[in-house]
């Protein structure tokens, strides 16, 4: 089969030539600063005409041509810089010019172009065709002042156009805040030149692995030993303290202090590991040992300071904070949550009327986290969420009202507006420890020491689980506990509101 012959040479040609790979030198142009000529006035000269003054609007264009389209004229209605003149192409045209691009419907003119340009040391790019070109337009990926330009060497300008949705879509837009901020770090740094490399590197290492850096990881140590130096001081309280009054009142502590202190323990690993559900489990915990909503939620929000604070800490150094995020997040956020935390606490007397309505919304958080296991969501493509406000308010408002969901809520919808998971993630981290705090000084203002061995027992246990939570939350299987955790949150809240109904209705 003659045919089939021809055509494997041909593909071993092809991948012959695949083995050289791409020998174009690439280079960023000052555009702006010289003076360019289109040569052609079609569909194809006003694309190019797009790409130079979309990237370099100042660029000085000459464009010559026989006919011209309509919408180049409409073009240049906007463009002053572009000078048009409907004519015959002369090559005299390309006298005080530094580079040309061609895109003409004649081929013959296309090579006295090249010619001409040669003759004036010019180089060219005749559009479309790539034996003519002297240099070839790229696919360009931007994002503020960082500029990605790409070449597959004529393979595929198709490939080219699809890398480029690739690359604009899993590129934060948050680098261009980074490129500004290196910048002006560049202009502060003293010290000789490799002592300014030096610094500029490490401030940059988290972007070239996923580890945590040097410095975060020596803090991270330390936390972990003052955890363990903190629980012994606990231990040698305990058993050998001189004072036997002190020593009594821990041994007599009421053993839902102890209950509290595993569950805190329990519920924060796991949140640790799955990165949610530590407000929603301690919630429904708390409900199910009789604690009324009010107090929980001052519980969990007591506890969630330090716990917040760390890993808000963590974020903040790894650089995964959005500052714009935050600021829109924070003030919004409070407010909500202090009005939730008032709201609750002055509701107090008729918790038997809020638990059924806590149990209800963290059963629902269950589903949301089965679904969340199961990558069961909504297919809709949401746009990007312009009331950020309205979200923090909302998110603060629930969490303290129902004892969690900032995480849930404020996350998961900006995740799913399109904004970047990891600074998302780290800007919903530290915001929760100011919404925390302020949520908690509203309980305690309200409720005083109500419950106080539970409350005690949740923060001791979270803040003890924080610093080793973050260290195996790598080595479990996400999926498997967040199953677990939605059928155990779900059981739990339909144990609580069957027992409101069956208090309700048979009494
Ligand atoms: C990157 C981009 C920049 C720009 O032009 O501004 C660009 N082409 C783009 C798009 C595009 N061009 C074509 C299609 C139709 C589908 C297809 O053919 O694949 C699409 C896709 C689409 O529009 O969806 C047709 C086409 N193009 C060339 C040929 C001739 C040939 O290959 O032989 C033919 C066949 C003509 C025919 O069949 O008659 C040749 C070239 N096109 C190049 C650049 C240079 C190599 C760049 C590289 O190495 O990747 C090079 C060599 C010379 C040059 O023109 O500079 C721009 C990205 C737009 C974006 O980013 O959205
Ligand atoms: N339009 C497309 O989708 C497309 C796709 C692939 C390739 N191409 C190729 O790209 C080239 C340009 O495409 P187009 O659609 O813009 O073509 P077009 O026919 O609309 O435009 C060609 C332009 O060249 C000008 N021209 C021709 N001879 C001239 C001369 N002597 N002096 C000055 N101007 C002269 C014409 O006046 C016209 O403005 C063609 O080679 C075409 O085959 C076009």
């Amino acid at each position: 089969m003659p045919q089939l012959l021809e055509n494997d040479a041909a593909l071993l040609a092809a991948s012959n030539e695949n083995a050289i790979g791409n020998q174009l030198f690439p280079v960023f142009l000052k555009l702006n600063d010289l003076h360019t000529l289109v040569i052609g006035g079609g569909p194809v000269a006003l694309e190019k005409l797009q790409a130079l003054l979309g990237n370099s609007p100042q660029v000085k264009v000459k464009l010559v041509a026989k006919e011209i389209i309509p919408e180049v004229y409409q073009f240049a209605e906007t463009h002053t810089q572009l000078q048009i003149f409907q004519k015959a192409f002369e090559p005299t045209d390309m006298d005080a010019v530094q580079l040309i691009v061609a895109a003409t419907n004649n081929n013959e003119l296309n090579a006295e172009i090249r010619k001409a340009a040669h003759e004036r040391k010019l180089l060219v790019n005749i559009a479309d065709k790539p034996s003519l070109c002297d240099f070839y337009l790229g696919s360009v990926v931007k994002k503020g002042d960082l500029k990605i330009a790409i070449s597959t060497n004529g393979k595929s300008p198709t490939i080219a156009k699809r890398l480029k949705e690739v690359l604009a879509e899993s590129i934060p837009d948050e680098i261009d805040q980074t490129l500004q901020q290196m910048s002006a770090l560049r202009g502060k740094l003293k010290g000789d030149f490799s002592d300014k490399v030096k610094k500029l590197n490490a401030v940059t290492a988290t972007l070239v692995t996923s580890e945590p850096t040097e410095s975060v990881r020596r803090n991270f140590k330390w936390l972990i030993w003052l955890a363990i130096i903190f629980s012994m001081t606990i231990g040698v309280l305990v058993f050998w303290h001189k004072e036997p009054e002190f020593q009594s009142f821990l041994m007599e502590l009421d053993p839902v202090f102890y209950y509290f202190l595993g569950a805190g323990f329990v519920f924060a690993m796991v949140d640790g590991a799955i990165g949610m559900s530590y407000g929603v489990t301690s919630s429904s915990f708390s409900l199910a040992m009789g604690i009324p909503p009010a107090p929980a939620s001052m519980g969990i929000h007591l506890s969630e300071v330090l716990s917040n604070g760390i890993a808000g800490w963590m974020h903040y150094r790894m650089g995964n904070v959005n500052w714009k995020l935050f600021k829109l997040l924070l003030i919004p956020g409070v407010v909500g949550a202090v009005i939730g935390a008032y709201l609750l606490s002055s509701l107090e007397h008729y918790s038997a009327y809020t638990k059924p309505l806590v149990a209800l919304y963290t059963g629902i958080l269950g589903v949301v986290i089965l679904m969340k296991a199961f990558n069961i969501k909504k297919n809709k493509k949401r746009k990007k969420i312009e009331r950020i406000g309205l979200l923090g308010f909302f998110g603060g408002f629930i969490d303290a009202a129902f004892g969690g969901g900032w995480g849930s809520i404020v996350l998961s919808n900006l995740i799913a507006g399109g904004r970047h998971p990891l600074f998302s993630l780290g800007t919903v981290k530290i915001t929760r420890f100011f919404i925390a705090i302020l949520s908690s000084l509203t309980f305690i203002s309200m409720l005083g020491g109500a419950h106080w061995e539970a409350v005690l027992g949740l923060i001791l246990g979270s803040a003890l689980a924080a610093p080793i939570a973050a260290k195996v939350s790598n080595r479990i299987s996400a999926k498997t506990i967040m199953v677990l955790v939605g059928v155990i949150v779900l059981i739990v809240s339909l144990r609580n509101i069957v027992l409101f109904l069956t208090h309700l209705f048979v009494g």
